[in-house]
């Protein structure tokens, strides 16, 4: 229930532009990435796996998995914030995050233990061609097609 309510939201924030970023729960973004599936895959950075998140029909974001090691608590905040304040026709909108800490028996030393398991996750508007150099590449290659063509 309140899955579907945040999908909703989430799909009226992409069409509602003054909509700010907002928490996100992370059985939202499972779902969306078929649990991080390696076919929803889409890039990786030093820091995160990127993940194409598809709502209804065409419509996609971008949900950025930070690896564990990366980031404190204090860190991932700042950066939550920091992101939030940033908006501009040529920087990728954030559309939210997502902090979960979860406690999970597992079997340490032939002992059971209890153990933390943080997920840190960032969403953003999905940019086809994700990557920067995809786009250059493609600027600079057209003139280049056109000159092999002529000749
Ligand atoms: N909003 C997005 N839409 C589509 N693809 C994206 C998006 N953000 C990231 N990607 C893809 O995921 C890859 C990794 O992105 P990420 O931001 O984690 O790292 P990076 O910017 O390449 O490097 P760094 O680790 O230094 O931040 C990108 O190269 C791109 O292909």
């Amino acid at each position: 229930m309140a899955e579907r309510k945040a999908r909703r939201d989430l799909e009226r924030m992409l069409v509602d532009e003054t909509a700010e970023p907002r928490a996100l729960p992370l059985s939202l973004l499972e779902d969306i990435t078929r649990d991080f599936s390696h076919a929803h895959e889409i890039g990786r950075g030093g820091f995160a796996v990127v993940y194409k998140g598809i709502l209804g029909g065409d419509i996609a974001v971008a949900v950025k998995r930070l690896t564990n090691a990366f980031m404190d608590e204090m860190e991932f905040h700042r950066e939550v914030e920091c992101l939030m304040r940033v908006k501009h026709k040529n920087v990728v909108r954030f559309l939210g995050y997502c902090a979960n800490r979860q406690g999970t028996m597992e079997t340490y030393d032939n002992k059971l233990v209890m153990a933390d398991v943080h997920q840190r996750l960032l969403c953003f508007e999905y940019i086809p061609q994700g990557s920067l150099d995809k786009y250059i590449v493609g600027t600079t290659m057209q003139p280049l097609t056109l000159l092999f063509l002529y000749f």
